[in-house]
């Protein structure tokens, strides 16, 4: 079977790629993940300044002895939007392709970014971060429709239509799918979605220290891994629905072939893996590419168009 495929008219080895912000904040995981057989690769959203982050313990995983999954509360820790701007400067683009996540902690920090990256005329692919922080006591970004309005309304026109894409918080209502797609279809220039980003402010808590795991925001953070595959999966095929136009990157819960499977079935072009590929480490992309590849051989399938988006209802 061929697991290569097209995003944006460029072409892909294969589907798979990391989940911004893992295993790709600074020099030493950008080159592992450019080395690896990742098919594409994104770096950790970055700020306009550097940023430390929280304190640590600030990512774990849960239930040791069977990882379900991951919780973390990073605080968005970077190297500051220069060194990845550079890092666009050197990466080797007919290797794989690349997109540089943004997170501006401020509207006018993210134009400044944009802007920058505008004139830079780089071949890689801007993903705007919208669980970026918005104003002290307001929902994030992804979940204050207005401000979301906003924003896109100035990065579309800040990055002279130029396409782009934006990284979704999971939403939990149809109205909700209804009404962001509503936006995104406003901005013809946003040209991918990638669903999702973990899990708001869930808790995970040892009852050996009666303690919470982590230490920021009194043991608050974001879940990824299993416990968001059916949330994920429902996000990708909900804006795969909603946004003809527009490309799906699907993101989240996926470990292996099968959960790589079920994301191109539900509409995303491309795949992403945050928690396994921590744990694991860059290897992980050479195993999902086989597995995927022998679940494809099994059912017959010698492309990814083949499947893509044809997940059947009852
Ligand atoms: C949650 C924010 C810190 C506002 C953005 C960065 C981010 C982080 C992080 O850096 O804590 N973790 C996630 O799982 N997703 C994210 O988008």
């Amino acid at each position: 079977p061929n697991l290569a495929t097209t995003f944006l008219d460029l072409p892909l080895n294969n589907p798979l790629m990391n989940a911004s912000g893992v295993w790709c904040s600074v020099g030493s995981q950008l080159e592992a993940l450019q080395e690896s057989e990742a098919g594409a690769m994104v770096t950790k959203s970055c700020t306009l300044q550097p940023r430390d982050g929280n304190p640590e313990p600030r990512y774990r995983v849960l239930n040791g002895d069977k990882p379900w999954g991951s919780i973390n509360s990073m605080g968005l820790p970077n190297e500051g939007f220069a060194y990845y701007l550079r890092y666009t400067e050197r990466h080797d683009y007919e290797s794989k392709p690349l997109f540089i996540s943004i997170s501006g902690l401020t509207l006018d920090d993210n134009l400044a970014m944009i802007d920058s990256l505008k004139d830079a005329v780089t071949p890689a692919i801007l993903e705007i971060n919208l669980s970026c922080p918005n104003v002290p006591g307001k929902a994030q970004l992804g979940y204050d429709f207005d401000a979301m309005d906003t924003l896109l309304a100035e990065v579309t026109s800040g990055y002279g239509q130029r396409a782009l894409g934006v990284k979704l918080p999971p939403y939990f209502d149809i109205a909700h799918f209804d009404e962001a797609a509503a936006i995104l279809n406003r901005y013809p220039s946003v040209a991918f979605v990638t669903c999702i980003n973990s899990i708001g402010n869930a808790l995970a808590i040892d009852i050996d220290s009666e303690s919470v795991i982590i230490k920021p925001k009194d043991g608050f953070g974001g879940l990824g891994g299993d416990y968001v595959l059916p949330t994920a999966l429902a996000n990708v095929n909900a804006f795969y629905r909603r946004c003809p136009e527009k490309a799906i990157i699907g993101c989240g819960g996926v470990k292996s072939g099968q959960e790589a499977f079920m994301h191109i079935l539900a509409g995303a072009t491309l795949v992403q893996m945050g928690t396994a590929l921590y744990e694991e480490g860059p290897s992980i992309f050479g195993r999902v590419k086989a597995e995927l590849s022998e679940i494809m051989e099994k059912k017959g399938y010698s492309s990814l168009s083949q499947f893509h988006g044809k997940l059947k209802t009852l």
